[in-house]
């Protein structure tokens, strides 16, 4: 185990946090699971690249993300997702947008609060040489 990989295992740790807490704010329910393309039969003729919190948890556990940025990319990914598919001006599309720009500073703000900016730039490093 080189120390590197203790560093990506701490870094994993801490992203299975921010992703439970996250998924268990209510508020963020309809981002907690893949689009249920049997209802919503069009999404991906406009959603090209899907994204949800339980695939982001199941990617933490695949040592997907190398850094807290290459998560926010994906947290970033859900929310340009919502905007892009509920554009609308009604009141239901405005809501899920609200949601969905929730979600997203939420993820950002918790990530800036908890994690040491030195600990992830040291993770970005080792994700530039993978
Ligand atoms: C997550 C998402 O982007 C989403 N957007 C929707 N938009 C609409 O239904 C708008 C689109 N504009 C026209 C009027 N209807 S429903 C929906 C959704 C919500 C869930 O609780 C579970 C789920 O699988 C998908």
């Amino acid at each position: 185990k080189r120390k590197e990989d203790y560093k990506l295992r701490e870094l994993r740790i801490f992203l299975r946090d921010i992703c439970r807490k996250l998924a268990s704010n209510r508020r963020f329910y309809k981002f907690t699971k893949p689009v249920d393309l049997e209802e919503v039969t069009d999404y991906l003729e406009i959603i090209k690249q899907p994204m949800d919190l339980e695939t982001m948890m199941t990617k933490v556990d695949m040592h997907k993300y190398n850094c807290a940025k290459e998560f926010l990319d994906d947290v970033d990914l859900i929310c340009a997702n919502a905007l892009e598919y509920n554009p609308d001006k009604t009141s239901s599309d405005k809501q899920i947008r609200h949601e969905a720009c929730s979600l997203r500073d939420h993820a950002h703000a918790l990530i800036d609060v908890e994690m040491d900016s030195d600990f992830e730039l040291e993770c970005q490093e080792i994700a530039r040489r993978r």
